[in-house]
């Protein structure tokens, strides 16, 4: 084999899965578009995610600033030389790094230390299997952590919340795999992707799971039974009322594929890998000898790309017919309470960024920079730096805020921060302490990373940069930055009501369907 030509034609798969979205992907997100009501917050987060994949589109950066844990699934023909091409991977994995097309994601788990080049114990993932055919079949997933955090298994029979019991038979699948969308809310960037393992033990179970998120979106299930019941969850799972990003909203599932394989007669097992609306996978066929690429997977079909003017004209209608209001920190307390759940803000000026290290670290240290009136972004960009030693941010969405729970509300209090900005919202204990203490969540469109990029006109510093590029705190210069008030100071939460109604909604699927 051409060893540097299927390097480069890693490269290629690599960036590509980072960057655009594959077209049965496109696809559903336009039917879920074409389905919100123009002018609702889940209407206009959805115009802010497709504009956000045209930008990737046009810019060549990740779709979204969490590429995951590259996961490649390779089947070549016998004799292929398998050392060679790890390789080769691992080349084209630190290259892609290099030029900030994937983020530093490798963090020992001991040391926190992040190897820098997404090479390290474990990653990136590399599966392989042979097979007959002449050429090799290569696949690669960038599945994010906030949503991976939302895979759940069951052990049947089990009692779930709002569903009751559900037993070792078909029906009892149907009620875990609803209830596994249920308590994803919108934390793993819905409306998702789910596929379903039933079967094998605790990890072969995910792995099959896992594996239907390769399955083409578009596709039929051979087996009868498993053909009914993803036609089922994908008709019902809409009507939890979950929504873009947790919004509300009519579409809260984009695709459900479920597997099955045998069990050993005490476990009963049904798993269920969560994927964001940013369903970063794709596949090449190699040739064995020259190492290019013959053909790429998941492109049959139409194209849709997002850009005609009335896509943008729905966005732009959406985003005018909301209260909008101007922020620039250091803000006031006053201001903070005259802001109510649903109201947009736009804000300009300084944020600092801080996530699970920063905010453990605050926890018990004092601030490097003065927080009082300051605004906290969850976010871990990509950043690249120049030959002058200047900062660029190549994307920059939010990150899943809950993780930051057991801290948030002290931190808030201790060093005077007057607003968060993340995505999927926070808990009570949250909000007692906006209330309190006169803060306000702000919940941006978890995945756009181009868009929020975009309004990142400048890097002003940056601390604590032991934690890794992702986990240090830095200084951003903003315009224009757009979030909606999901949480505010006088003890409303758009999250604890969208829970609530979810679970009296979900408590509708409790009747028996397949008997
Ligand atoms: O790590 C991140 O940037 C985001 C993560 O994928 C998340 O969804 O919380
Ligand atoms: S931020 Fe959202 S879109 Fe990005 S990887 Fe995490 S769950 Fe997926």
């Amino acid at each position: 084999m051409n060893i540097e030509k299927f390097q480069e034609s890693m490269y290629k798969l690599i960036v590509e899965t980072s960057t655009q979205l594959p077209k049965d992907v496109r696809r559903a997100i336009k039917a879920a578009k074409d389905k919100e009501n123009a002018g609702t917050r889940s209407a206009m987060a959805l115009g802010t995610i497709t504009n956000n994949i045209v930008m990737a589109d046009d810019n060549i950066s990740p779709i979204c600033q969490d590429t995951g844990l590259p996961t490649f699934k390779i089947k070549t023909p016998v004799g292929a030389n398998q050392i060679e091409m790890k390789k080769a991977i691992y080349n084209a994995i630190a290259e892609a790094t290099k030029n900030g097309k994937l983020r530093p994601n490798s963090v020992d788990s001991l040391t926190g230390q992040n190897s820098g080049d997404n090479l390290g114990g474990g990653t990136p993932v590399i599966k392989f299997d042979q097979w007959e055919k002449d050429y090799i079949d290569i696949r690669l997933i960038l599945k994010g952590g906030g949503c991976e955090n939302k895979n759940i298994q069951y052990s049947l029979p089990s009692e779930l919340e709002g569903l009751g019991r559900a037993g070792r038979d078909l029906d009892g699948i149907r009620k875990c795999i609803l209830h596994s969308i249920y308590q994803a809310q919108g934390q793993g960037c819905s409306a998702g992707f789910i596929g379903v393992g039933i079967g094998g033990d605790r990890s072969s179970g995910y792995d099959l799971a896992k594996e239907q998120l390769f399955r083409s979106n578009d596709d039929v299930n051979p087996i009868e039974e498993l053909r009914q019941l993803e036609e089922y969850i994908m008709k019902n799972a809409n009507n939890l009322g979950i929504g873009t990003m947790g919004f509300g909203g009519e579409t809260t599932l984009l695709g459900c594929k479920i597997g099955v394989m045998n069990r050993i007669p005490a476990s009963f097992f049904v798993s269920v890998a969560y994927n964001c609306w940013a369903f970063r996978r794709l596949g090449v066929a190699v040739n064995p000898e020259t190492g290019e690429i013959n053909e790429w997977m998941y492109q049959e079909g139409e194209k849709i790309d997002f850009a005609s003017e009335a896509e943008k004209e729905t966005a732009a209608a959406s985003e005018t017919s909301v209260n909008v209001v101007e922020l620039q920190a250091p803000i006031t307390e006053e201001q903070i309470r005259q802001l109510k759940v649903g109201d947009v803000v736009r804000i300009n000026g300084r944020m600092y960024t801080g996530r699970d290290a920063i905010h453990k670290y605050l926890s018990d240290n004092d601030s490097p920079v003065d927080l009082n009136g300051q605004i906290i972004y969850h976010c871990g960009p990509v950043m690249l730096k120049d030959e002058d030693g200047n900062w660029h941010v190549k994307a920059a969405g939010p990150t899943t805020s809950i993780r930051e729970e057991p801290y948030q509300g002290d931190i808030m209090k201790r060093f005077g921060i007057r607003a968060v900005i993340g995505k999927g919202g926070m808990g009570p204990k949250t909000l007692a302490a906006l209330q309190e203490h006169g803060g306000v969540y702000l919940n941006a469109i978890g995945g756009a990373a181009q868009y929020y990029a975009d309004c990142i006109k400048s890097v002003d510093g940056v601390d604590l940069t032991q934690f890794g590029i992702p986990e240090a705190m830095w200084h951003l210069q903003v315009e224009g930055f757009t979030a909606v008030v999901t949480m505010d100071s006088h003890g409303n939460s758009l999250h604890k009501d969208v829970d609530q109604s979810s679970l009296e909604k979900l408590a509708q699927f409790k009747e028996p369907v397949f008997k």
